[in-house]
């Protein structure tokens, strides 16, 4: 085609929350499907409920708060295509919308952005460490526990931006954000300690984009293809498999981390850990499985839910009581 056809198509509507990390996410994807296509892609911002409300996401049922109004606009017709966290996505995939593309995945761990580049094992007793999620809650207090640190969790909210506030003031000692957040938005200088993942198991999806359309629109499905990643979408799939077959919401204190490891004669195989606990740390239960790595939809989907099963055997569904739905 030429650089004149080209520029003749109509732009390709991206849909977009304006928080800075959500700009900075749909900027990139615009970018590489305007490499793919040839095509301007223009952003249309769109304010959901999770941008506005003042509430505890887990008093809102965080379960897709930040996405509905991403997706009334793609159902309306009103954009093209949308890039969400793939963690904040429900796990019910509505008929009418295509998850398109999973990019390749970037880093899936929580971080720490603490006072006086202060790291978790060096926290002193009495440190307070805002983050909203039970989650991070149940994992930084279960590990507390073990390691006799005395430090306490306060269930703040917010933009990225507005977290780290609360430490520049003196609010807080440190705050949990994701990596991934931080990375984007060009703020990963503010980390002070990357929390190993045998510490705190990231939500189900972290670090990972979702790009949608509407499975009606069969060439724009096709074309956003390309920016699929296959391992980040088997690894994704059986952790949020995981995560379902728990009956658990994104705001549920669940944590989910699948990873390739070299097995037996050097065969690859996927890795799939899994954890739920109480806020307060004092119960956890934390499993793994390992499987061939999935091919398919359903093996990835087969291996969440064969590590739900075990999990459940643990007395999994006890432990999820706080949370929101
Ligand atoms: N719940 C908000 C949210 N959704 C996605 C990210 C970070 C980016 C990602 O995990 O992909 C964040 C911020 C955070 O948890 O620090």
């Amino acid at each position: 085609m030429t650089e004149r056809a080209q520029s003749t198509q109509r732009a390709l509507r991206l849909g977009t929350r304006r928080s800075k990390l959500a700009m900075a996410q749909s900027g990139h994807v615009a970018e590489a499907v305007r490499q793919l296509t040839g095509r301007p892609v223009e952003l249309v911002e769109i304010t959901t409920y999770g941008d506005t409300s003042r509430e505890h996401l887990a008093q809102i049922g965080g379960t897709g708060v930040f996405v509905t109004a991403l997706r009334d606009a793609l159902l309306a017709g009103e954009v093209d295509f949308a890039v969400h966290s793939l963690k904040d996505l429900p796990t019910a995939q509505p008929a009418e919308l295509a998850l398109a593309a999973i990019p390749r995945r970037e880093d899936p761990r929580d971080v720490l952005v603490a006072r006086d580049g202060l790291t978790l094992d060096r926290l002193p007793a009495g440190a307070r460490v805002g983050t909203g999620s039970p989650r991070r809650m149940a994992q930084l207090n279960a590990y507390a526990r073990s390691h006799g640190l005395r430090i306490e969790t306060v269930p703040i909210r917010g933009n990225v931006d507005t977290r780290i506030g609360y430490v520049r003031s003196g609010e807080l000692d440190a705050v949990v954000l994701a990596a991934a957040g931080l990375n984007r938005i060009g703020r990963s200088d503010e980390v002070t300690d990357f929390l190993s993942v045998d510490t705190v198991l990231p939500a189900p999806g972290q670090g990972a984009l979702a790009i949608e359309c509407p499975a009606a629109d069969a060439a724009l499905v096709a074309t956003l293809a390309q920016l699929d990643d296959a391992h980040t979408r088997a690894a994704v799939t059986a952790e949020r498999s995981l995560l379902a077959a728990l009956e658990a919401g994104c705001s549920a204190p669940v944590g989910a981390l699948a990873d390739v490891l070299p097995g037996e004669r050097d065969v690859h195989e996927m890795r799939l850990r899994g954890v739920v606990g109480t806020t307060d740390g004092s119960s956890l239960v934390q499993l793994s499985t390992t499987g061939p790595v999935p091919t398919s939809h359903d093996d990835a989907v087969a291996l969440g839910r064969e590590l739900a099963v075990e999990m459940l055997a643990k007395g999994a569904a006890g432990l999820m009581g706080e949370r929101a739905l």
